[in-house]
């Protein structure tokens, strides 16, 4: 059977070379071409000498009518603000797009242009966008020619509460998200905040009340249980390469123990291969899942304050990102979901 032809735009980035790990060694698939406008006619291993001998091609321009006529699907892992130029015509060329930014992700009117602050894209492609959150909508994604791949924080956190927020057993409104991420969430670009010397032996909080992911977890939230919703999350960076935490505290509204929500998640999950529901008295590390396409989650009651947590852990350049992304087009293109990705965390 022929390879699917796969093109990466933004693959000198760090989701970008995660997918081309991915793809590497995904037996369906084959990478015709490599992305990058700063690094166009370098070799992929001139610019990152760990792939020596692993891929030699060479990166590209970004030309929309050449990646077109030499593709079956294109991967934008670009910053916010530039696949919504491409990938109109993309689409309009019959191209699977699959975004990994956050461009198609919002629906509603003017929230795009609020909390990332750029323009939206045109509204007849914007509709056309399914939400790739691969648990929850793998009919819509398999049939959608524009993939917005969620946001790492809202797939850690989405992936954690939905069971229990969709069953009733908790106020959503009590909602408190705490988030926290390793260094590589904000790419390769360096900034004064991602100094070592910053970042090390330390924890900041940043974007509080402002972060882009906020909009996205309440369109779902709502949406998930057709009432408004809205949450109170809180962002922090962590020192780790990769990995994000999501801590969520929420007020049960009826009697339940840990055991009953572990139950609960163990069925709601049992067909889904990359969740991971940890023991009573257990919870997941992002160490855990380093590498891997696994989200874990753990849970604990308080029967004193009448309160749950619910820990999501996930790697986010895989579940958060490039995993996730490919996971969408094993079920776009009809592949078994799992094909390409199951691969083991790296640990310790
Ligand atoms: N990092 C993460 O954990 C996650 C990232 N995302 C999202 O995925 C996207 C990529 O993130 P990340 O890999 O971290 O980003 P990086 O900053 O590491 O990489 C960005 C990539 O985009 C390319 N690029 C920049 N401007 C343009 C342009 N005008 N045209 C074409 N290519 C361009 C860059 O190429 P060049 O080097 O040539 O400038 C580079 O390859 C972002 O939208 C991010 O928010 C989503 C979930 C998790
Ligand atoms: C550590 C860190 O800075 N992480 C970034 C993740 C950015 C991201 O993934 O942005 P989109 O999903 O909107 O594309 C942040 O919190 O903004």
């Amino acid at each position: 059977m022929e390879l699917v032809k796969a093109g990466i735009v933004g693959a000198s980035g760090y989701s970008g070379l995660e997918l081309i790990r991915l793809l590497l060694g995904h037996p369906e698939v084959e990478i015709e071409t490599i992305v990058s406008p700063s690094n166009a006619g370098f070799k992929l291993n001139e610019v990152f000498p760990h792939l020596t001998n692993i891929q030699n091609c060479e990166f590209d321009a970004l030309d929309v009518n050449d990646l077109a006529s030499k593709v079956d699907v294109v991967f934008f892992a670009t910053p916010a603000g530039i696949s919504s130029q491409s990938i109109p015509s993309l689409i309009e060329m019959g191209i699977p797009c699959i975004d990994l930014s956050g461009d198609f992700r919002l629906k509603g009117n003017g929230l795009y242009e609020e909390w990332y602050n750029h323009s939206s894209p045109p509204a007849q492609v914007l509709e056309q966008a399914v939400y790739g959150l691969s648990e929850f909508y793998p009919e819509e994604i398999a049939n959608a020619n524009l993939i917005a791949n969620p946001g790492c924080y809202p797939t850690a956190s989405l992936l954690g509460i939905l069971p229990i927020i969709q069953q009733d057993w908790v106020d959503p409104s009590s909602l408190i998200i705490d988030g926290k991420s390793g260094l590589s969430g904000a790419g390769r670009k360096t900034s004064l905040a991602a100094h070592f010397s910053e970042v090390n032996e330390n924890v900041s909080a940043y974007k509080l009340g402002k972060h882009q992911h906020i909009p996205e977890i309440e369109q779902l939230l709502s949406m998930q249980i057709e009432k408004e919703i809205q949450v109170t999350f809180a962002t922090h960076l962590i020192p780790l390469t990769r990995g994000m935490m999501c801590s969520m505290y929420m007020n049960l509204l009826t009697e339940k123990t840990t055991n009953q929500v572990i139950e609960l998640y163990q069925s709601f999950y049992e067909n889904h291969p990359f969740i991971r529901i940890m023991p009573e008295g257990k919870w997941p590390t992002p160490k855990g899942v380093a590498g891997s396409n696994y989200c874990d989650i753990g849970f604990s009651v308080d029967d004193r304050t009448n309160r749950i947590t619910v820990i999501s852990v996930i790697d986010n350049l895989m579940k958060g990102a490039a995993g996730q992304a490919v996971q969408n087009m094993n079920l776009r293109f009809g592949f078994a979901e799992t094909e390409g990705l199951m691969l083991s965390p790296v640990f310790p």
